[in-house]
C-alpha cells in the first residue's frame, strides 16, 4: 500500500446485485435523472451478448462493454484496458459507474483500482452499492454464495421491490442483511427510487458514517459478544470452485471463498423489537485504538495481513490518525490488495482516534485487535 492524494480522482462506483433485483434499473435512474453530471457506464454481461447495452437509456452517456470470460481474469484486463481509455479523455465525463454482472463477485472489480498503478492514480473506489430484491433475497442467500457476498462487499444496499413484501418480511430480509453487513447504508426502494446522493460520490465508502454508527448496532445485543468476529470452527468447505478455473490461474483472487450454502442456521435474537440474525459464514470485527498509531508499525502489519489473511477478508476499511501527521489516513482493502490515502486534516472538534472494521469470514477477532493495538504510537 502506497500513500497518495484521493482529491482529484474520477470517483467509480461499482454497481452490483443478483439477477433481476434491479441493478439496470437504478442505472437508468442514474442517467436520466437531471444531476448536470457526465457518467461514463461500464456494462460487464457475464460470458454473453450484452442486452442490457440496449436497455441503458441517456444520449450522453457512453456505455462499454466487457463480454468475454471470468471477471475475476480476463475481464479486469479488459477493465483496466477501458479505464485507460477513458482516463485519456478525462474531463468529458465526473464519474464512472461499472455495473457488474448478477453472479459476479464484485471483488475483482473493486481491486482494479487498487492494484492497477495508471487507473488508481486517475480513479478512485467511490462505493459499491448492491441492488437487494426484497422478495427473493433470503432465498438468494440459501443457495446463492454470490448473493451473499455481494451483501457482504456493499457500502450502500438498496433494500429493492418493496413493495412486493408486507411490512413485516421487509423487517425480516432487512434483519439478515444487517447479520452479515452491519456496516452499509441500507434503503429500502421501490424501483430503486433513490436520492442519487446517498449512492453516489460517498467517498471514502461513507467511512466516517460507517465508523461513526458502527458498534452500536452491534453492542445492541449485550449478552451475545461473540457475532462480533466469533470464530465458527464447523464451516463447511466444500471447496467448490464458481469459476471456471482452479486456484491456480495466477490472478491472487481467491477462487474457494464460497461456502456451500449451508448456512441457513442463523441465530435470530429480539431485543426491544429490533431482531439479529448472526450470519455464521460471514463476520464482521470493529476495532478501535484511542489516539494515534505508529504508521512504521502500522503499514507492515496490514501488509503482513493482507498476504496471510487477507482470502478471508471481503472487505476491510478504517480511519487512521498517524502519529505527527495532521491527515487523516483512510484505508480499505478488498481480500489481499489495499489502497491508502491521506484525506482531509483532523478538525479542532474531532478525538483523534484509529479505527478499522474487517467484513469477513473465519475472522479472528483476538488476534486481529491484538495486532492492532500493537500498532498505538
Ligand atoms: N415490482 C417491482 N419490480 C421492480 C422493481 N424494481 C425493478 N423491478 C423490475 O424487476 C425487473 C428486473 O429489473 P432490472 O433492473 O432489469 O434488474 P437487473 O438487476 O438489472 O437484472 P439483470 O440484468 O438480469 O441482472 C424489471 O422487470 C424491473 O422493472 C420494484 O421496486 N418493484
Amino acid at each position: 500500500m502506497s500513500l497518495s492524494e484521493a482529491s482529484d480522482k474520477t470517483p467509480v462506483t461499482v454497481l452490483t446485485g443478483y439477477l433481476g433485483a434491479g441493478k439496470t434499473t437504478l442505472l437508468n435512474r442514474i442517467l436520466t435523472e437531471s444531476h448536470g453530471k457526465k457518467y461514463a457506464v461500464i456494462v460487464n454481461e457475464f460470458g454473453e451478448i450484452g442486452i442490457d447495452n440496449d436497455l441503458v437509456v441517456g444520449a450522453d452517456e457512453e456505455v462499454f462493454e466487457m463480454n468475454n470470460g471470468c471477471v475475476c481474469c480476463t475481464v479486469r484486463g479488459d477493465l483496466i484496458r477501458i479505464l485507460e481509455g477513458l482516463m485519456k479523455r478525462k474531463g468529458k465525463f465526473d464519474a464512472i459507474i461499472v455495473e457488474t454482472t448478477g453472479l459476479a463477485d464484485p471483488a475483482p472489480v473493486a481491486q482494479t483500482f487498487f492494484i492497477d498503478e495508471e487507473v488508481g492514480r486517475k480513479a478512485r473506489l467511490d462505493a459499491v452499492v448492491t441492488v437487494a430484491d426484497a422478495k427473493w433475497l433470503t432465498d438468494r442467500l440459501k443457495d446463492a454464495p454470490e448473493a451473499k457476498n455481494q451483501i457482504a462487499f456493499a457500502d450502500v444496499i438498496l433494500l429493492n421491490k418493496t413493495d412486493l413484501v408486507s411490512a413485516h418480511d421487509l423487517e425480516e430480509v432487512e434483519a439478515r442483511i444487517r447479520g452479515i453487513n452491519p456496516y452499509a447504508r441500507v434503503i429500502r426502494t421501490e424501483k430503486c427510487k433513490v436520492p442519487l446522493d446517498a449512492v453516489l460520490d460517498k467517498g471514502a465508502f461513507d467511512l466516517d458514517r460507517i465508523l461513526a454508527i458502527e458498534p452500536a448496532f452491534l453492542e445492541a445485543d449485550e449478552h451475545d459478544h461473540d457475532h462480533h468476529g466469533h470464530v465458527h470452527g464447523h464451516h463447511d468447505h466444500h471447496g467448490h470452485d464458481h469459476h471456471e478455473h482452479g486456484p491456480d490461474c495466477g490472478c491472487g483472487h481467491d477462487h474457494h471463498h464460497d461456502h456451500h450454502g449451508h448456512d441457513d442456521h442463523d441465530h435470530a435474537h429480539s431485543h426491544g423489537g429490533l431482531k439479529h440474525y448472526h450470519d455464521e459464514t460471514m463476520q464482521s470485527v470493529a476495532l478501535e485504538i484511542p489516539g494515534d498509531v505508529d504508521p512504521n508499525k502500522f503499514m507492515p502489519w496490514v501488509n503482513d495481513l493482507a498476504q496471510t489473511e487477507g482470502q478471508n477478508f471481503l472487505r476491510w476499511k478504517g480511519i487512521l490518525a498517524f502519529k505527527n501527521e495532521p491527515r487523516r489516513f483512510v484505508f480499505q482493502g478488498v481480500h489481499m490488495i489495499l489502497d491508502g490515502d491521506l484525506q482531509r486534516e483532523w478538525t479542532p472538534e474531532e478525538t483523534r482516534r484509529s479505527k478499522l472494521v474487517f467484513i469477513g469470514k473465519e475472522l479472528d477477532e483476538a488476534k486481529l485487535r491484538q495486532g492492532f493495538e500493537a500498532c498505538a504510537a
